[in-house]
């Protein structure tokens, strides 16, 4: 890791495909990208970022049977059966980010990652000892403390559309600092990229109406990568996208 963003920026460029050594384009959201060569002009993070969709097989798939396991307890908890979101996400478009924070001389002027909510299922966060990652909870916000071996676990906005708003995704940010360069590295577990994410039967009822339309892991994705940075209420700002396009549809016979 440090290795590779140590290198050239044409060189980190080049981090995306084995054959095709083009770089990441708009609207990919795999490959190197850095918050100085981007897609977005404003609310720019301090840091730079090295997806992958297939590579690190081995890593993602323990990853990948993490996930599924919690999958199966949250399903149990929501009174499903066990299998029930297993099965969902038995085959799973998920993705594996390396995060790398370079130091900063004026960390108060901005945020390595802006306060966001991910736009996908389930996250599973291994962050380095330098801390930076903090959380919003109780109208303030609260670092969370690097456990040597432990993985920070949140849910994402597609879980909570899955679940009809009874999980909530959780708003988190992370912050830099003058001296030390920090790293982390996130699995995001996501749907297959075509499924349609629709609440489970169960989820929806009187008391607890539907909340959110259905859409596919791939609309909300490029929603994110091609015009909309993910922030505190990407899904509110997509359910309406999504319903503004059903509408005009309509109208076009
Ligand atoms: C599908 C994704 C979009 C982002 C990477 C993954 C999951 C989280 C998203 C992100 C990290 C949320 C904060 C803003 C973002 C633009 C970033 O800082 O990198 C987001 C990622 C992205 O759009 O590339
Ligand atoms: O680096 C971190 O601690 C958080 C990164 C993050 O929130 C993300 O990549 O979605
Ligand atoms: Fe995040």
């Amino acid at each position: 890791m440090d290795r590779f963003f140590s290198l050239q920026l044409s060189e980190k460029q080049k981090a995306k495909r084995k054959k095709q050594k083009a770089k990441r384009k708009v609207g990919e959201s795999y490959g190197y990208a850095s918050s100085f060569v981007g897609r977005f002009s404003s609310k720019l993070p301090w840091k730079e970022t090295l997806s992958f969709r297939r590579l690190y097989q081995e890593y993602c798939e323990a990853r990948n049977k993490v996930s599924q396991e919690i999958m199966g307890l949250l399903g149990i908890s929501l009174g499903l059966d066990q299998a029930y979101f297993k099965d969902f996400f038995e085959q799973n478009d998920s993705i594996l980010r390396l995060n790398h924070y370079p130091p900063c001389q004026k960390p108060e002027l901005t945020l390595g990652t802006g306060p966001h909510t991910d736009p996908t299922s389930l996250t599973i966060l291994h962050q380095d000892q330098v801390g930076g990652l903090q959380v919003f909870a109780d109208e303030k916000w609260h670092s969370v403390a690097h456990i040597p071996g432990a993985f920070v676990v949140n849910i994402g906005d597609t879980f909570m559309a899955l679940t009809n708003g009874i999980y909530k995704s959780c708003l988190h940010r992370a912050v830099v600092n003058t001296e030390t360069v920090r790293k982390s590295l996130a699995f995001f577990l996501c749907p297959k990229l075509e499924r349609p994410v629709t609440p489970a039967a169960g989820l929806v009822t009187a008391e607890n109406p539907r909340k959110y339309p259905d859409f596919t892991w791939a609309a909300l994705l490029k929603f994110t990568q091609n015009h909309y940075r993910a922030d505190m209420k990407t899904l509110v700002a997509f359910s309406k996208w999504v319903q503004e396009q059903e509408s005009n549809n309509k109208l076009i016979p």
